[in-house]
């Protein structure tokens, strides 16, 4: 049998001061973050838009602990990330960063309900909110025992973000949650997002192209060029 614990986290928050971000050398140098400045405090929801190639899958992947930042820092509860290794890095994602990926990204063979059950699992935790809960929270308790295959692009993206809520993560990361989606779907969807950041206190970043749904979102930020301004 599996010991597991229960905690609630009081986050701080997502601070990323400085950023760099620079692939390649030489005349084939491209700054995919540039000086990025950015505070997300804990219950708000922050979207980022911009062109293609212009830094958000990047700016996600650093503020997440997925990728060094060339230079700069990146404070998450209080723990620079940048001054952790690899393996602590893959220890801090687990405990306090949930993503949230474009199709859900969920494992075939598991049922709705066990999407959530496994991360309990892997992390030896049990959440703060019982999975059943949240996938209440998401309307999704009717479609429980469902596998994603049974399940609507909508539906598998409300399970995702339950599941990312099942760590009681202090930092949720969100790259294109309505690109499969249809307009009433992708309201929904944002609404969701904004709802449970909120409830949960969690410091959300969405990245979207789709504009339709910002209206949903506390702050609207643009990148260009690796650079962040005010929308
Ligand atoms: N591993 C890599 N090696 C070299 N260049 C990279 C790498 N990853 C990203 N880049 C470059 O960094 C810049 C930013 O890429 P990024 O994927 O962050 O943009 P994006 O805004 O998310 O784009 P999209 O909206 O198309 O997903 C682009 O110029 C891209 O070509």
């Amino acid at each position: 049998m599996t010991t597991t614990t229960s905690t609630t986290r009081v986050g701080t928050g997502l601070s990323l001061s400085g950023v760099t971000l620079t692939f390649g050398d030489g005349d084939d140098q491209v700054a995919a973050l540039d000086r990025v400045d950015l505070a997300v405090s804990p219950g708000e929801l922050v979207a980022i838009v911009g062109p293609s190639g212009a830094g958000k899958s990047s700016l996600l992947a650093v503020a997440g602990g997925l990728t060094k930042p060339t230079t700069g820092s990146v404070v998450v509860d209080g723990i620079e990330l940048t001054e952790l290794s690899s393996r602590a890095l893959a220890t801090f994602r687990r405990e306090h960063v949930g993503f949230v990926f474009q199709s859900g990204n969920l494992v075939p063979a598991l049922t709705a309900i066990d999407q959530l059950r496994l991360v309990e699992k892997i992390t030896g935790r049990r959440a703060a909110t019982p999975p059943e809960a949240l996938l209440d929270a998401v309307g999704m308790a009717a479609h429980a025992d469902r596998r994603p295959g049974r399940l609507s692009g909508g539906e598998r993206q409300r399970v995702g973000i339950a599941r990312a809520l099942v760590a009681s993560p202090s930092v949720l990361l969100v790259d294109e949650p309505t690109a499969a989606l249809d307009r009433r779907r992708s309201h929904e969807i944002v609404e969701l997002l904004a709802r449970q950041t909120h409830e949960f206190s969690v410091a959300s970043v969405m990245v979207t192209h789709d504009h339709d749904v910002l209206e949903h979102c506390d702050r609207v930020l643009e990148m260009v060029d690796g650079a962040l301004r005010a929308l």
